[in-house]
């Protein structure tokens, strides 16, 4: 529509209330997207997608017919081949709106898993990365992880380091799969769950890795990995993988993840200190 306005009509459309909102919520949304992209895959197809963009308001302004015909009987295909692409985005972009649009009541994860809770995992995952066990342990949040959990045995047992490392202990026959934990409970154990169909993973992590990036990807759930052949720890939150943590910052970064925005904005803070004090004892 803008478009079609001569430049100083739109100008002087500009001074009026309701274009400075329409401005401001363009902004937002630009914005927005530019922060959820940002780091990931959709990258690059953003910056090709404004290419487009640019070339098409190019066609209109110095009213190249035949290029502009071209772009218009495409954008409807490019419509759809975004949709198709950025699923996975477009996915976690609506679960982390409605996420931060529910109300504080309606969440929950409210940060009321005890600081206990924290270290029976830490302790947990360190314990099976000395011994190069491989583990998967999910942490449900705002999503339910029932349909998982349907796929492997129900334990619905009070979460606790033993029973996690008895679990993951080759021996055991709930080793394979994932542990899913919802609040301080373990609600089962040997679950399957989606694989990530990223193509720009590196090719080291195997399926395990690829089940905790998937399960990050389609719910806002948090996944703990340790591997079996290098016996590193790694913490995946929305299809983000951090690998090689140590116990002080797989903590620092279950504590973030796990505790309600507002003290989370606090302990960000601590976690950065945190983490600082790790590096320094790393490099001393
Ligand atoms: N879809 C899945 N859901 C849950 N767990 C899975 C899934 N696929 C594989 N696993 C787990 O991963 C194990 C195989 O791990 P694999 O060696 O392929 O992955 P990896 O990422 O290289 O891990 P590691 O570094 O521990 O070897 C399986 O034995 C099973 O326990």
């Amino acid at each position: 529509m803008i478009l079609l306005l001569s430049y100083t009509e739109y100008l002087e459309r500009l001074s009026e209330p309701r274009s400075i909102v329409d401005v401001a919520l363009v902004f937002v949304i630009v914005y927005t997207v530019l922060r959820l992209v940002r780091g990931t895959r959709a990258a690059p197809m953003a910056a090709g997608l404004l290419g487009f963009a640019a070339l098409y308001w190019l066609a209109i302004w110095q009213r190249l017919a035949t290029l502009e015909f071209i772009l218009r009987s495409a954008l409807l295909y490019v419509g759809v081949a975004v949709i198709v692409l950025f699923q996975t985005e477009i996915r976690q972009a609506l679960i982390s709106l409605g996420n931060r649009l529910r109300l504080p009541l309606w969440r929950s994860h409210r940060g009321q898993f005890g600081e206990g809770v924290y270290d029976e995992i830490v302790l947990a995952a360190t314990t099976l990365a000395s011994t190069k066990t491989g583990a998967l342990i999910v942490i449900e949040r705002g999503i339910s992880l029932t349909n998982a959990a349907e796929s492997g045995i129900r334990l619905d047992a009070e979460l606790s380091y033993d029973l996690l490392v008895a679990i993951f202990n080759p021996a055991s026959p709930l080793h394979d799969g994932a542990v899913i934990i919802r609040e301080h409970r373990i609600v089962a154990a040997s679950c399957f769950l989606p694989l990530t169909l990223n193509p720009l993973l590196s090719k080291d992590l195997g399926t395990r890795h690829r089940a905790a990036i998937g399960i990050t990807e389609v719910t806002d759930a948090v996944a703990i990995v340790v591997s079996e052949e290098t016996g590193l720890i790694s913490f995946v939150e929305r299809g983000q993988i951090k690998r090689g943590l140590d116990a002080t910052r797989l903590r620092a970064a279950i504590v973030q993840a796990l505790l309600a925005p507002r003290q989370r904005r606090r302990v960000g803070r601590l976690g950065a200190e945190t983490e600082r004090e790790a590096e320094e004892a790393i490099t001393t």
